[in-house]
């Protein structure tokens, strides 16, 4: 067995607990089973009910934490996962050929599996190993689920604040912004990295619903714009829960029409909520590009000041601002703003 002593595990336990980022922790696990059993590959795999990855990221010698996301799911894969589904073990290997895969259950809901998968050239993964890295496993996922926890908005259960600014700065380093796309369906294959936009979307006279009708109203409010946000835009796009009543909504799309698309829909959904004391409540809008030359504080700052044309126009719509390079920064931009 490689790993030498229980000191060698507890080792391994504390770099995870050192850790304050998700893809950095999911990373260091893959780095340590690697690095532990020499496999050909070790991979995290999120699979949905529909048989397709919906990312998986490889850790072997050639490939360190490389990321795809929307691949079909192979035959071998398919097999361990189902056998592991239907049996209480914790982990399952099958053989294909002089391939062996050992796959173990991470985590599950009603949609999505999250398996790690360990690809090897015969099977070399040993009963002891698996108690093993089970026990890795575990303080993994009561990690993860401390961090996530620590990103999560209690009320609406949106990621927050902090979860904005770790997502809008790797966005920024590239780090997430360029898995490699494998598409499946009828989505075209693209190796450019995906362009996003930032909206910034506040409730309309909040103040009132608070004063007029209660806290538990606005709260619920909150709630309900936040499922209706998250019901509005497309798996690629992001929703946060940025303040108060405001919400950050990172649009993945190559066109600003595209983008005024999702946010429209965005506006009229939450128009169309209905609630029996309260009656309708509006959204106001404002957006903005990312660009590699603009700081995520700079990006805020123009989403905000397009958000402020929307509510001093009137509230309940979208305003577009374009975002400036760092030098043009300090010049006026108010006459740049276009109103939808
Ligand atoms: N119920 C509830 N209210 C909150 C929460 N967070 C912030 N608020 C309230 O949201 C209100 C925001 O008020 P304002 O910033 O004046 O905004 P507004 O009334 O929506 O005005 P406009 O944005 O101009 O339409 C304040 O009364 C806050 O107390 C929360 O979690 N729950």
């Amino acid at each position: 067995m490689r790993l030498k002593s229980s000191s060698d595990l507890v080792g391994h336990i504390a770099g995870f607990t050192s850790l304050r980022d998700v893809d950095l922790l999911e990373m260091s696990l893959l780095k340590t089973v690697f690095t532990t059993l020499r496999p050909l590959n070790v991979s995290l795999i999120s699979l949905d009910t529909n048989n397709i990855i919906l990312k998986r990221i490889d850790y072997s010698s050639e490939q360190v934490g490389h990321v795809s996301i929307r691949i079909k799911a192979d035959d071998l894969l398919l097999r361990a996962s189902e056998q592991l589904d239907r049996s209480t073990k914790e982990y399952c290997t099958l053989n294909e050929g002089d391939r062996a895969i050992t796959v173990y259950l991470l985590s599950q809901n009603r949609r999505v599996s999250h398996y790690i998968c360990i690809e090897a050239k015969g099977n070399i993964v040993t009963q002891s190993d698996s108690y093993q890295i089970i026990g890795m496993l575990r303080v993994f996922q009561n990690f993860r689920a401390l961090l996530t926890e620590a990103q999560t908005d209690e009320l609406t259960g949106l990621p927050n604040r902090k979860a904005f600014n770790n997502v809008t700065e790797k966005i920024g380093e590239a780090v997430v912004a360029s898995p490699e796309v494998i598409e499946c369906d009828k989505r075209k294959s693209s190796d450019e990295p995906p362009q996003f936009w930032l909206a910034l979307a506040d409730l309309d006279n909040f103040k009132v619903i608070n004063d007029s009708f209660g806290h538990l109203m606005g709260d619920e409010v909150l709630v309900r714009t936040a499922q209706t946000i998250q019901g509005s835009i497309r798996e690629d796009d992001m929703v946060f829960r940025y303040g108060g009543e405001e919400f950050a909504i990172l649009v993945s799309a190559k066109e600003k029409e595209q983008v005024i698309q999702v946010l429209e829909r965005v506006r009229q959904n939450v128009e169309g909520l209905d609630f029996q004391r309260l009656g309708k409540i509006t959204i106001s809008i404002g957006f903005t590009e990312m660009k590699d030359d603009v700081f995520a504080l700079t990006l805020v700052e123009t989403a905000d000041k397009a958000l402020y044309q929307s509510k001093s126009n009137g509230k309940n719509q979208i305003t577009y601002q374009p975002t400036l390079s760092q030098q043009a920064y300090h010049e006026d931009i108010e006459d740049d703003a276009e109103l939808f």
